[in-house]
């Protein structure tokens, strides 16, 4: 409990008993704390779940590795599982559905700040790619609030693999090293940086 309230999970407030001077010890969920809940509207359940899984977990356990002895693969999990993350993803089903749920749950809460701070990004535009879009979270927002605009989720082709575009929404599997089809606007994020972003305008923590 002292780590949760240290960093700002839970909190104590001090409650004083009617009858006496007594302090009673009690603990609340603090906003940031309310967004580890399953049934929280913007749950980051996911995403923790997704981040403390076995197989993220190990390529910590191979940092030194990777940074010494010349170790040629691109990433710490290479070394660890022998292939790039993406490339596992696409044959390891539970952790290519577990990785588009962590995103899912995190885009709602970047959703949410984009389209209360940043919404006149959007206007007037005409057509918006979203390349490494996920399942297509945030764009499905953006979507419906601009039906006039042509919006395309572009990601790889395990991660959209039986998802139906409907009105001006279409989902294209693909590799964005090889091509991307560009609109008058590409969105291309980081989820983790913006995420944090977003914590820190929405929740001031
Ligand atoms: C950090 S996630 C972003 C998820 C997404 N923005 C959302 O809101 O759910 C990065 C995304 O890039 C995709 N990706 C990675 N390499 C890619 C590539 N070469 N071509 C297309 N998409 C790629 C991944 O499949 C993943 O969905």
């Amino acid at each position: 409990m002292c780590i949760l309230i240290h960093s700002g999970f839970v909190a104590e407030p001090k409650q004083h008993t009617s009858q006496s001077d007594e302090v009673e010890k009690g603990y609340v969920l603090t906003l940031a704390g309310r967004l580890l809940l399953k049934d929280s509207e913007m749950s980051s359940r996911p995403f923790l779940l997704g981040a403390l899984d076995p197989v993220l977990m190990k390529p910590w356990q191979s940092f030194g590795a990777w940074f010494q002895n010349g170790d040629a693969n691109p990433s710490a999990f290479a070394t660890s599982h022998g292939k790039p993350f993406w490339d596992y993803a696409e044959y390891e089903p539970r952790i290519n559905h577990l990785f588009n749920e962590a995103m899912a749950g995190v885009s709602l809460l970047i959703a949410k700040v984009m389209i209360t701070k940043c919404k006149g990004f959007f206007k007037g535009l005409k057509s918006l790619v979203d390349v490494g879009g996920g399942t297509g979270t945030i764009t499905k927002i953006l979507a419906n609030i601009f039906p006039e605009m042509d919006c395309t989720v572009f990601d790889l082709p395990h991660v959209v693999a039986g998802l139906q575009g409907e009105g001006n929404l279409k989902y294209i599997g693909g590799n964005m090293l090889d091509k991307v089809p560009f609109g008058d606007a590409v969105m291309l994020k980081v989820n983790f940086a913006l995420y944090c972003c977003c914590v820190n305008q929405f929740l001031g923590i």
